[in-house]
């Protein structure tokens, strides 16, 4: 379990991070979300007992990371922004060094590093240096360093950053598959990734908590909640649309010529729609029900608007 107490962090002046408070149990996977400049990494710095904060606390599976430094760092894994440093190690070297920090060797140490390697895929560039890795290779080697000590709590900041949609797919899938049973917190601007993986949102902006829910509640608080989409290449009648009970507002898309009806909080449009299409006969190629838009309720919420 992770538990934040009241954490905050001044950077002379400037107020970064804003009395955050918050628990975590295993086996959930956090989405740490908010924009740019918003606290992120420097949260996430102060869970791993990276940087110190100005005031409160972080206890990881009951260790203060502040006064039993060592004892919590033993239970974290964390993949820091960017790529791994000892850009001129092979992988192989620097997968051993690493070993040998978090206290292995021997015949442990071996397994170890053949285990991470396996599980990343990394066989085929254990001799190359990290310098001349490419993007998503980086990223498998920082995961690989992660988790190579088995960690009950993965602190993962930005891990798809930069990397192609097939490399996104893979990390991924190896995130959900080291989740279980696991702490997993993620930081990251990709909000598919927060409906791909995570189980529940925090949401900081200026440096404070302003969401703290599951990504589905969060959904559910974008307009385009339950809003259907017809495509059609017939003309439609936008007036018999609009005027159907629980339908707030019609949106055409320019893009592809579709229509949106955005229903009034609560309505549930796709039966009366759907019987609308029936009465009049008319051509629809596709009817698509929403679940919502999470980069729209983003933005409202990061922007100071009520959601
Ligand atoms: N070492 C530092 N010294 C001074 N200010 C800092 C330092 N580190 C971070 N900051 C400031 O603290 C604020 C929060 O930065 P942080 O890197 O935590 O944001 P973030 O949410 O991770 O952003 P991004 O999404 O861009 O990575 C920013 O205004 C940043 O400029």
């Amino acid at each position: 379990m992770i538990e934040v107490s009241k954490l905050s962090k001044h950077f002379s002046e400037h107020l970064a991070v804003n009395n955050l408070s918050f628990t975590i149990q295993p086996g959930e996977v956090i989405g740490f979300l908010g924009p740019n400049g918003a606290g992120k990494s420097t949260t996430m710095k102060m869970l791993t007992g990276f940087l110190a904060p100005s005031a409160g606390s972080v206890k990881i599976h009951g260790f203060d990371i502040a006064k039993q430094r060592i004892s919590a760092q033993r239970v974290l894994g964390y993949l820091p922004e960017g790529a791994p440093c000892y850009g001129e190690m092979t992988v192989l070297d620097f997968l051993l060094f690493i070993g040998k920090v978090r206290g292995y060797h021997g015949k442990e140490l071996q397994e170890r590093v053949k285990r991470v390697i396996d599980l990343l895929e990394l066989g085929r560039v254990i001799g190359q240096s990290i310098d001349t890795l490419s993007k998503g290779f980086n990223r498998r080697v920082g995961l690989a360093q992660a988790v190579m000590h088995e960690p009950k709590v993965l602190i993962l900041d930005e891990p798809t950053d930069g990397l192609d949609p097939n490399q996104k797919h893979q990390v991924r899938q190896l995130i959900k598959a080291l989740a279980k049973d696991r702490i997993v917190i993620i930081s990251t601007h990709i909000l598919e990734e927060v409906s791909a993986l995570c189980t529940r949102v925090l949401l900081i902006a200026h440096g404070e908590l302003i969401v703290d829910e599951t990504p589905h509640q969060l959904s559910q608080r974008s307009k385009y909640h339950q809003a259907v989409t017809l495509y059609s290449e017939d003309a439609l009648d936008q007036a018999a649309l609009k005027a159907l009970p629980g339908v707030q507002s019609l949106e055409e898309n320019s893009r592809d010529g579709s229509l949106t009806l955005i229903p009034e909080p609560g309505a549930v449009l796709f039966p009366v729609v759907n019987a609308l299409i029936q009465q009049r006969g008319w051509q629809v190629q596709e009817v698509a029900v929403e679940s919502g838009r999470l980069d729209e309720v983003f933005r409202r919420l990061t922007r100071g608007e009520s959601a």
